[in-house]
């Protein structure tokens, strides 16, 4: 059946009897693939009747379907005739696991970051309208990205503009982990409710037995934007909201799904489908343990363990664990996720200190301001963010916590490249938006145990602080290098002449190996850990200028406004005659691939910088 769907629009070749198969078709084949290149499994299983109906019901590229998150489209990948990108996804080079423009005419729009399909929905659909053109605008977003503020926000416009527009709500009660949330047990109680084409049949039903009511008048009632369920399920967020709701749907049977979708076509004005999924649907361990399989790596398909299961700590478990000993000691401390409590290592802590973990859901601008707020209060709160996820909360962390200088420490975890995630995902930005902001400290650890020191340092500090460190694995080498954490103080590791290297944390690995190439090259080169990256360590680079003639900063982070940028300036305002040379990564966004290839394709891997530093180095 899969062999018949080589483009978009194809699916409607099959005949209705035909579907379940091609369901069934599509969910062996995404765990097969998956299950070697690793990727969202769990939300893809839930969606794939779901993406059928809307496939038939649509037509692509003419009409727009927008993924929340993104991360549930896989589905849509295959059914517009992307199903060989499986073998090389989320590979340099390969197919993305997000939508993509320029991957393909039926991706309306890139996403990755969560609750922003409902705005770019509603501005397709002005621009539609503006434009006279005829085409239907679908946002898809799940019951965890309905958390995000920036879906209210769209909602709230939505209801003004009383624009065609559907939304469709995937209602799996799941968001990476449980779903949290006044909204989510809102959904939760329309859940039990029956389900929409029962519940209609059976107010039609009982309508036709009152003698005074008859057809025109069930017609006239089932066409009104109040709609039958406003009947039954009266005060509805949604219907309130004027946005019409449809549901709950059953959301892995085609034809009702079908059904629903042509009534929605038909419906003026803003509609929201309620669509009700199982997370992981069609593979036991991924219904058993949807968060597991929610990102997930190689696995074995019979037993759904892991290919590779992990050796070493990760940055993550230091972190859970420091923070939980930490806990121990002290009661004011309390820690904050905004819906990561297994990525940022939380959910250890959440087990332990129920009282003082905090899961806001997806919501990182609440998330800041709300530790803003803890801290004005006395608590000592700590958010645990991806970085680019924090990237959303730029303002909060100037406007509410750094303008008061209120002691809130931010774990920046998925610093620097993430790898396979790609574009959306690179923790890429965050030395230079944070190191704008007065008041905020960075740092970056270089290896484990310097993790937990800056830790221990952040939480007794009292003031804004951010400490960012990257994914997987933590370096443990050289552990004799574990000077005490001091404010604003860098740490020479080698000190010679000629050529000073000064790395930022997690290129540790990578600096010591640069410094044995150049040393066997016959250069002398002192080592310095930059520590902090905010405020610059003024004193050691004075220190370094007296001796050196190339400072070399090497940091995973864009070259705008990060480390080697502010040591150049320094050194340009103080008139030295020492020559930088900054090694980071372009001003680009950076794709999907394994991190050691991206180092190489962006010139961060040991060979390409130390080739660099000798050339630099001769001219001189
Ligand atoms: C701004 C932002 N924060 C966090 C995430 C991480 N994240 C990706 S998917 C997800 C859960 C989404 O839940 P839901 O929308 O219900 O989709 P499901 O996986 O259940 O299909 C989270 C928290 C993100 N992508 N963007
Ligand atoms: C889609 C999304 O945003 C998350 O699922 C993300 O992919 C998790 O990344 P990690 O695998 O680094 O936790
Ligand atoms: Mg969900």
């Amino acid at each position: 059946m899969l062999e018949r769907i080589q483009k978009a629009n194809d699916i409607k070749d099959l005949k209705p009897e035909e579907l379940p198969e091609l369901a069934q078709e599509i969910r062996k084949f995404l765990v097969k693939k998956i299950s070697k290149t690793g990727g969202h499994l769990a939300s893809n299983l839930g969606v794939v009747e779901l993406t059928m109906a809307m496939h038939l019901v649509f037509d692509l590229p003419k009409d727009k379907i927008i993924w929340d998150v993104g991360h549930q489209s896989y589905t849509h990948k295959i059914l517009t005739g992307r199903k060989d990108g499986f073998d090389d996804l989320r590979k340099y080079g390969g197919m993305s696991g997000f939508p993509k423009r320029k991957e393909s005419a039926c991706d309306a729009f890139d996403t990755g970051h969560s609750s922003t399909s409902i705005s770019a929905g509603l501005g397709y659909v002005c621009a539609r309208d503006l434009q006279r053109e005829d085409y239907s605008v679908i946002s898809v977003i799940g019951d965890g990205s309905l958390t995000g503020g920036m879906a209210y926000e769209a909602l709230n416009n939505a209801s003004t503009l009383k624009k065609n527009f559907i939304i469709v709500l995937n209602d799996n009660h799941m968001s990476i982990s449980e779903n949290v949330g006044g909204m989510s047990d809102y959904l939760a109680k329309l859940r039990t409710a029956d389900f929409y084409t029962d519940l209609k049949k059976g107010v039609t039903t009982v309508l036709h037995n009152v003698p005074v009511v008859g057809d025109p008048v069930i017609e006239r009632i089932r066409k009104t934007k109040s709609s039958l369920k406003q009947l039954i399920v009266p005060g509805m967020f949604f219907e309130d909201m004027g946005i019409t709701y449809l549901g709950p749907i059953q959301g892995h049977n085609i034809p009702t799904m079908v059904r629903a979708f042509k009534e929605a076509r038909k419906i003026e004005g803003p509609v929201l489908l309620h669509v009700i999924t199982k997370k992981g649907k069609g593979y036991g361990p991924a219904e058993e343990k949807p968060e597991k399989f929610h990102g997930i790596g190689p696995f074995r398909v019979e037993t759904g363990e892991p290919e590779n299961p992990k050796k070493k700590d990760t940055y993550t478990d230091v972190f859970c664990k420091v923070m939980c000993d930490e806990a121990a000691r002290n009661d004011k401390l309390a820690a904050i996720t905004a819906a990561m409590e297994d990525g940022t290592g939380l959910a250890g802590f959440r087990k332990k200190y129920p009282d003082r973990f905090f899961d806001v859901g997806i919501a990182e601008e609440h998330a800041v301001t709300f530790a803003a707020g803890l801290a004005a209060g006395g608590i000592k709160p700590v958010f645990a963010v991806y970085s680019s996820f924090l990237q959303r909360a730029y303002d909060q962390m100037i406007h509410d916590v750094a303008l008061q200088n209120l002691p809130v420490m931010f774990a920046v975890d998925r610093a620097g490249l993430v790898g396979n995630d790609g574009e959306t995902h690179q923790g890429i930005f965050d030395l230079s938006y944070l190191s704008t902001i007065p008041n905020m400290v960075v740092l970056s650890p270089k290896h484990k145990w310097e993790l937990a020191d800056m830790i221990r340092f952040g939480i007794a500090y009292d003031g804004p602080v951010a400490i960012r460190y990257p994914r997987g694995s933590a370096c443990d080498a050289c552990p004799e290098f574990r000077s005490p954490v001091v404010y604003g103080k860098s740490e020479m590791l080698y000190e010679e002449r000629e050529i000073a290297v000064i790395f930022v944390g997690h290129m540790f690995g990578e600096a010591l190996e640069v410094r044995k190439q150049l040393k066997e090259a016959g250069y002398h080169c002192s080592l310095v850990n930059a520590r902090f990256v905010k405020p610059l360590d003024t004193e050691m680079l004075d220190h370094l200028t007296e001796q050196h003639k190339l400072i070399v900063t090497i940091e995973e982070n864009v070259r705008s406004g990060g480390f080697g940028e502010h040591v150049t300036e320094y050194l340009m305002r103080t008139g030295s005659d020492a020559r930088v040379q900054i090694l980071a990564l372009p001003d680009e966004y950076i794709e999907h691939g394994n991190v050691e290839v991206l180092r190489k394709e962006t010139g961060l891997d040991v060979e390409t910088m130390t080739a660099k530093i000798r050339k630099l180095y001769e001219t001189l």
